[in-house]
């Protein structure tokens, strides 16, 4: 359901910051800092919730940093019987009917977005309203109400603010949390809810869900010119006729080729496989691993294609059919790009911020979703990962599978990869936490085996998981001899410190290593 239209909305661009708070005739209002050259002569306006839909994410900053403030200056405050009364109840994950309806707006809470903005008090200038938003006006006349912006908020407001207490924004919390549902509303396919029985946090609305990559600047899907697709299989072959019989379909040319079934010892077998790993073993024309296999899931009597298990064990490209392939909708070798088909929920963990779970059962090789974001190059990534924090580490994502890859046509050098960056736009994946014993890896799926540049992400589940458990992956997701290698390279640059709060018997203790 997309928000009621509001009629009257403050122009984000123009709004400099919320200043303050307070509560009139139980209505909580904001005080709203506009932009200006001359700080001192900023026009102020006080606001009703229902102008701020389109500064939703200003407003959780505001009430994020004035609760940390409570709680460090006033923590008497915080003990307030309206925090410990929480109206926040569990619901249950397997109630999709009860997230849902959590979904929906609270109408107690959510401001009439119809209702005009009435009489409002404005300093320094005035408001006009155009095609449903505000904008302010700067005005020397002298009718105008008067005020030095800089001396703003007065010891008078501070002290209405505070004498409100914990109260003075509890609705605009509810709003918040309103705004957040109804974006994870917004994300297509199964639903994804939100739990949050730890606090009253809402995660973070300086995010936009987004369906596909984002191309950031210097980025080109140019490759795609060659994308070529099986021209000799047909649709609706059946099994060992169409792409699965992997020696004919060219979608499948540089998977990883399958040494069964013609006589070879398993170490021989073996031995292929390395000689094909080190580039040294040309695939064209071998029979390959298809990617896919049907599991059946006797509890509910479900059939479905799963990963096929020697792919979840390596890490080896999945290659699927693409638009030009001839094989047609209905090619078994299509699976991520049929898109998510897993309810998801959003919760909190105790330690970890945010985490994700899903409120059915998964089955070991079961398809997740992908990973996405604004794809950005190699030298930009570099750029915002040392302007941030440690925790930049935690949504960058290089496309480098193929860099360095001397045995495939069009390799690249590691500086030429692009970058996944989900910190500001991407999909509920962007929650899931990292573990050093996880039940998901993250699989590199190409739809293009010319194009070496830009691939999908798509979680796998390793593991049968249970409804309700939290889905987590490896950050690190080395293979076996890479991590004294990576140790190195990382400590010696001596950028990325994370504690791993995982709690796996093998936990590592740092996020990155
Ligand atoms: C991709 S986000 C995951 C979602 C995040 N928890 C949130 O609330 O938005 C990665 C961040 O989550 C936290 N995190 C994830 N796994 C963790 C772990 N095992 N131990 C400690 N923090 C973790 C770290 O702050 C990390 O930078």
């Amino acid at each position: 359901m997309p928000w009621p239209v509001a009629r009257h909305m403050v122009q984000k661009e123009l709004v400099h910051e919320i200043c303050i708070h307070r509560v009139v005739d139980g209505d909580e209002q904001y005080l709203i800092r506009w932009r200006h050259d001359d700080p001192s002569q900023a026009v102020l306006s006080w606001h009703r919730l229902e102008d701020l839909i389109s500064i939703a994410d200003v407003l959780q900053l505001y009430i994020t940093e004035y609760i940390a403030r409570l709680k460090r200056d006033h923590p008497e405050a915080l003990k307030a019987p309206s925090l410990r009364t929480s109206s926040l109840k569990r619901k249950s994950p397997h109630d999709e009917g009860a997230s849902r309806r959590a979904s929906s707006l609270d109408t107690t809470t959510t401001p009439d977005f119809h209702r005009a903005t009435q009489k409002l008090e404005v300093y320094n200038g005035v408001l006009f309203r155009k095609s449903g938003d505000i904008y302010p006006h700067y005005l020397t006349s002298a009718k105008v109400e008067r005020i030095d912006a800089t001396t703003v908020p007065t010891p008078a407001m501070l002290a209405a603010a505070k004498a409100e207490v914990y109260e003075g924004v509890k609705k605009g919390r509810k709003f918040v949390r309103a705004v957040f549902l109804q974006q994870l509303a917004g994300i297509p396919g199964p639903p994804v809810t939100f739990v949050n029985e730890v606090n009253k946090e809402t995660p973070s609305l300086s995010f936009t869900y987004i369906q596909d990559y984002v191309y950031g600047e210097g980025v080109s899907r140019e490759a795609d010119a060659v994308e070529m697709g099986c021209s000799k299989c047909r649709p609706d072959m059946g099994s060992n006729r169409g792409c699965e019989y992997t020696k004919r379909c060219e979608c499948l040319e540089y998977a990883t080729p399958d040494f069964r079934g013609q006589g070879l010892s398993d170490e021989e077998q073996r031995a292929q496989y390395e000689a094909w790993e080190a580039g040294d073993l040309d695939p064209k024309g071998l029979s390959k691993r298809f990617p896919y296999r049907i599991d059946h899931d006797p509890r509910i009597n479900i059939k479905q294609y799963v990963l096929d298990s020697f792919y979840l064990e390596s890490r080896n490209v999945l290659y699927e059919c693409n638009s030009r392939c001839r094989c047609g909708p209905n090619c078994k070798n299509r699976l991520v790009q049929r898109g998510r088909k897993i309810p998801l929920e959003v919760f909190r963990t105790s330690k970890r911020g945010f985490g994700l779970r899903c409120p059915e059962n998964l089955r070991r090789g079961q398809y997740i979703d992908r990973y996405i974001g604004e794809l950005i190059t190699d030298a930009e990534a570099d750029a915002r990962e040392s302007s941030s924090g440690p925790e930049k580490a935690s949504y960058l994502f290089w496309l480098d599978k193929f860099a360095n890859d001397d045995g495939l046509p069009g390799s690249l050098k590691t500086s030429d990869c692009y970058v996944a960056d989900g910190q500001k736009m991407g999909g509920p994946t962007r929650f899931i936490n990292h573990s050093c014993n996880p039940n998901c890896r993250l699989f590199t799926v190409s739809y293009n085996k010319y194009n070496r540049t830009i691939y999908d992400l798509a979680f796998f589940a390793l593991t049968d998981i249970p409804a309700g458990t939290e889905l987590t992956f490896d950050y690190m997701d080395l293979e076996e001899g890479e991590a004294g290698q990576a140790t190195k390279e990382v400590v010696d640059e001596d950028s990325v410190v994370v504690d791993c709060l995982c709690g796996a018997k093998n936990c590592r203790k740092k996020l990155w290593m």
